[in-house]
């Protein structure tokens, strides 16, 4: 795990060894001091280089060990006496130093850094801080504001960032190795008490309090609910105010409060997900390892409205030329100055120039017919889709890809209109397409291994989680988005308002609450789809019984909120009142309070008190239940599938983990009683009856989240 050579008849070179990112496993920590030993131990060595295999210097501590018992040397005395030694030892860092892995180059007295290489001390992103010394001697290298910055938001800085601030000696573009050992001959002579970072004294800012009691104010505000942003600060602030000595001893303190916290085990859980999101398998035993994705050089985007827009941004910033197709002359126009300022402002922001020359506009769908991929993203109408994706078939040479953007509408419909339904696939982007990182890949029933891979391809492309989905309305994200906010909704009648409910749930860590959200993505969405579906609108018929629809309990609160003209921020007035159409500032509305007790005492309905406990409950578990439900019928392979999607689609509080990551944390039995409660309460919800699936695993002993897998049928699969 730590390979040992003799270069240069005095340098021992010193080779972490554990693919794929050379973490910091007990084995390597192991092979570190034995190899150190060894070294300082030998006459003939004068200098040690510690170096990476594979490109890749180390990527921290093995976040796996984290959920296990404690074994082998730990950490923080290794490094200690790494720094302590007599030797010179020069950290050679390529790839990247993470974590754990930058602590070990900051306890070496000299680094090198390669000019691709990335640093940085991303533990806060774990839930956890730099506990190996970090906290201590990076603000005494680089000073207290700058240290603050890195450690409170786990920010990687590039090798040349690192010169600037001082964290590397040196940044070379050739063999970061070679450049080391040269460098550890030359040091061998030097003293090295000026290089041990725990014995040089921290530049304290004078207005130290003020620059604390800010970066407090901005993590309140910015990472909400978290507990090791915090923690971070306290401990910077050790090392600005005490002796190493004691500064390292606030810093363990602190760590073992985060250690243990639910918030790093969702983190952690988090970061694991986040990587198996990717890895689909079909029925069919085809699967994301061994299948070749097509390479896209081409692509189309149909429909140049808010998605559109992103979507050709989100293609054409990653190299691929893009035609994008508009049905009138204005709104290809509007469309096409709106692109291109998107394009110069994210180019600008990256320092990089704007790809403008790879974007072509048109009115005809004739000129797609060489393209590789097709993405639509024209208004969510099951029709005008429909009589876009047959146009498609007639026009695209038969090897084109048809993607739909859609948010819910059945793919295989479409896939059911063309003369390729094997190549068409679900693309859903979230809004705005350009910044938002999820992407659901909707695999149809016909789609093929291939178009699936590139897809999922694609998507890693420009920078998205992508997560393939089977195929049923709603898919994942929106199927779950109805019984939550059908729970929000019921609760109004009952009592609750709509700045009640939101401040439970951003209070819980939601960005923004259910209404909030509501109002930002425009109301009128939900309304047209209601009255589409029948629910509402002149289509229903007067003898249905108030607050049913098709058999199931129905709230017309939203619908009467539309009625009036108000669908949200975008009209100045939603469930909230704002300044102005378009503002951001919302604020409670008088006239909302007015209709809902209208509503209330129009049904006779009782007022009640309401609790914090209850609005999470119902809201959580009504979402978690759906996700249940979507395990059980195939439409999302593994419960990490959901909460990434949560996460980066839907705002769910990373530190919770996501829905089914939560619920497995409250106690799946917990859950299940809560939910038998509800649902006697109002055995009209049918989103409150306990899934099969939950009942199951409550059966089976609730076991942890990874097992879940093996208790669901794949018979039903839809991937
Ligand atoms: C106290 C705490 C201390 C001292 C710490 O050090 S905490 C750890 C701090 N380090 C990190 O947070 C770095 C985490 N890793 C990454 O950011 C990235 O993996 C990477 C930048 C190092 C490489 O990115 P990339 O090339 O895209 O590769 P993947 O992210 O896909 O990773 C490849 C596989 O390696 C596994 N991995 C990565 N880092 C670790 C780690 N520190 N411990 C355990 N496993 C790690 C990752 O899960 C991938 O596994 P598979 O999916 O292939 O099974």
């Amino acid at each position: 795990m730590a390979r040992y050579e003799l270069v240069k008849r005095s340098v021992a070179l010193i080779t972490l060894t554990n693919p794929p990112v050379n973490s910091l496993s007990s084995a390597v920590r192991h092979g570190i001091a034995k190899t150190m030993d060894r070294a300082l131990s030998d006459p003939k060595v004068t200098a040690v280089v510690i170096c990476g295999e594979n490109g890749r210097f180390c990527g921290g501590a093995d976040i796996r060990e984290f959920s296990g018992p404690m074994r082998g040397p730990p950490l923080l005395p290794l490094l200690d006496s790494i720094e302590a030694g007599e030797k010179p030892v020069v950290a050679a860092i390529e790839g990247v130093a993470l974590g754990g892995g930058l602590e070990l180059a900051l306890v070496c007295h000299y680094r090198i850094a390669h000019s691709k290489a990335r640093l940085g001390l991303p533990e806060v992103t774990l839930g956890l801080l730099p506990a190996a010394g970090g906290t201590q001697r990076l603000p005494r290298l680089i000073g207290i504001p700058a240290a603050l910055e890195l450690i409170t938001t786990g920010r990687h800085v590039s090798s040349q960032e690192a010169l600037k601030l001082g964290i590397v000696d040196q940044v070379t573009e050739q063999n970061v190795c070679e450049v080391a050992v040269e460098f550890a001959l030359r040091a061998v002579a030097k003293p090295l008490s000026s290089r041990r970072l725990s014995a040089l004294t921290v530049p304290c800012p004078p207005d130290l309090d003020a620059l604390l009691e800010a970066v407090t104010m901005q993590i309140q505000k910015k990472a909400r609910g978290m507990m090791a942003p915090l923690a971070c600060v306290q401990a910077v602030r050790a090392a600005a105010t005490m002796p190493y000595s004691q500064g390292i001893k606030r810093e363990s303190e602190l760590m073992a409060t985060l250690f243990n916290s639910g918030q790093a085990r969702a983190l952690q859980y988090c970061f694991f997900a986040e990587r198996t999101a990717g890895k689909w398998t079909l029925p069919s035993g085809a699967q994301w390892n061994d299948t070749k994705p097509r390479e896209i050089r081409s692509a189309a985007v149909i429909g140049l409205g808010t998605m559109g827009r992103g979507i050709a941004v989100s293609l054409a910033r990653v190299g691929i030329s893009v035609i994008a197709v508009e049905s009138d002359k204005k709104l290809m126009e509007t469309g096409r100055q709106m692109v291109i300022g998107m394009l110069e402002r994210d180019a600008k922001r990256r320092g990089v120039s704007a790809s403008l020359n790879l974007l072509k506009f048109t009115l005809s769908l004739q000129n797609l017919k060489d393209v590789d991929l097709v993405i639509e993203a024209v208004f969510e109408d099951m029709a005008l889709k429909k009589r876009v994706f047959q146009e498609l078939s007639k026009v695209c040479r038969p090897t084109t890809l048809l993607c739909s953007n859609t948010s819910g509408l059945d793919v295989d419909a479409l896939a059911g209109v063309t003369d390729r339904p094997q190549l068409v696939i679900g693309m859903h982007f979230f809004s705005p397409a350009h910044v938002m990182k999820l992407l659901e890949v909707v695999c149809g029933p016909r789609s093929s291994s291939e178009t699936i891979a590139t897809a999922m391809s694609l998507g890693k492309r420009m920078g998205k989680v992508s997560v393939a989905v089977g195929n049923c309305p709603g898919f994942v994200g929106n199927r779950m988005l109805k019984p939550y906010s059908d729970q929000a909704t019921f609760l109004l009648e009952e009592g609750a308002t709509p700045e009640q409910i939101d401040k439970v749930l951003e209070d819980f860590g939601f960005a923004m609450g259910v209404f909030r959200m509501s109002d930002l993505a425009g109301l009128d969405v939900g309304w047209r789809v209601r009255k589409e579906s029948g629910l509402t609108g002149p289509d229903v018929d007067p003898k249905n019984p108030p607050r049913r629809r098709q058999g199931r309990k129905y709230c017309p609160i939203p619908d009467m909120v539309c009625e009036q003209g108000r669908f949200g921020q975008k009209t100045g007035r939603g469930w909230y009142m704002y300044d102005k159409p378009g503002g951001t500032n919302a604020k409670p509305d008088p006239l909302i309070q007015n209709l809902l007790e209208t509503y209330r005492s129009r049904y006779g309905i009782k007022p009640r008190n309401i609790t914090d406990q209850e609005i999470i409950e119902r809201c959580l578990f009504a979402l978690a239940n759906e996700g249940f439900r979507i395990l059980e019928d195939g439409i999302a392979a593994r419960p990490e599938d959901i909460d990434v999607i949560y996460q980066f689609g839907y705002g769910f509080p990373r530190h919770r983990g996501g829905p089914m990551f939560y619920a497995s944390m409250v106690g799946l039995e917990r859950v299940l009683e809560r939910l038998e409660h509800y649902h006697q309460a109002h055995p009209d919800v049918s989103h409150l009856e306990p899934s099969p699936l939950l009942k199951k695993l409550v059966a089976c002993g609730s076991p942890p989240i990874q097992k879940w897998r093996e208790h669901i049928k794949t018979m039903h699969s839809h991937l």
